[in-house]
């Protein structure tokens, strides 16, 4: 089994790996998708955690130790191609090289989090039942530190807002078309409540 967010960018070196081994076919690939501007909130503070345990200049984290939230958001959440919270584009290019059927995509919203059905739904898709079917999956990875940004600032959604919706439409239409294992209709991304101020919000707010 490989588990990495990263995974997701490069189908085609995952079909690479797989393309040859008689068992392709049986290959079970999970594609989790959370709303793009958490992700992204998620990543910078992942980040920022990373920066404050190892301030290497040369590390790939550094941008964020001049770089506010804000900033951030305003180079990963615009108009173009390649930006990895464009989510359709990306999982276009896995149904090139995969069958549908083999992958399972589930909303972080909706599937994951504690309370909902993600055990179940990947025990179904894997044949396989987890021996406490109801409970949620050990938290990992949470970086509680107080330097935590917990909301993501209004001016942040203003401005990612049209983008994102149309990144989002292009997928809800994709997994309409393509039929993956998935909610059908895949439920929509809900942006989580902002706060105002253009700043980096902590853990206090
Ligand atoms: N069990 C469980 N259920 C739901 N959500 C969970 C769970 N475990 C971790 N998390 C949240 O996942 C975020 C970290 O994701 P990753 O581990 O993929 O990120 S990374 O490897 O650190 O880049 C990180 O999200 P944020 O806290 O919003 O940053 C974690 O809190």
């Amino acid at each position: 089994m490989d588990a990495t967010p990263d995974s997701f960018w490069y189908p085609e070196h995952v079909y690479e790996v797989y393309k040859d081994d008689p068992d392709l076919d049986r290959l079970k690939i999970i594609v989790l998708l959370r709303e793009p501007i958490a992700r992204e909130l998620s990543l910078y503070n992942h980040m920022r955690n990373l920066w404050s345990k190892d301030p290497d200049p040369k590390a790939w984290y550094r941008r964020v130790s001049t770089e506010s939230f804000p900033e951030f958001a305003k180079k990963k959440l615009r108009d173009g191609a390649d930006y990895k919270s464009y989510y359709a584009q990306y999982l276009s290019r896995w149904f090139q090289f995969f069958d549908p059927q083999q992958i399972l995509v589930l909303s972080y919203e909706h599937e994951v989090l504690p309370g909902t059905p993600a055990k179940q739904r990947i025990g179904d898709f894997l044949g396989h039942s987890f021996r406490d079917d109801k409970g949620a999956f050990p938290r990992v990875n949470e970086q509680s530190n107080p330097n935590k940004i917990r909301k993501v600032p209004c001016s942040v959604v203003e401005r990612a807002r049209p983008t994102v919706e149309r990144w989002n439409k292009e997928l809800y239409e994709l997994l309409a078309t393509w039929k993956p294992h998935a909610m059908d209709p895949f439920p929509k991304f809900e942006i989580a409540a902002c706060v105002g101020g253009d700043h980096n919000d902590t853990e206090t707010n």
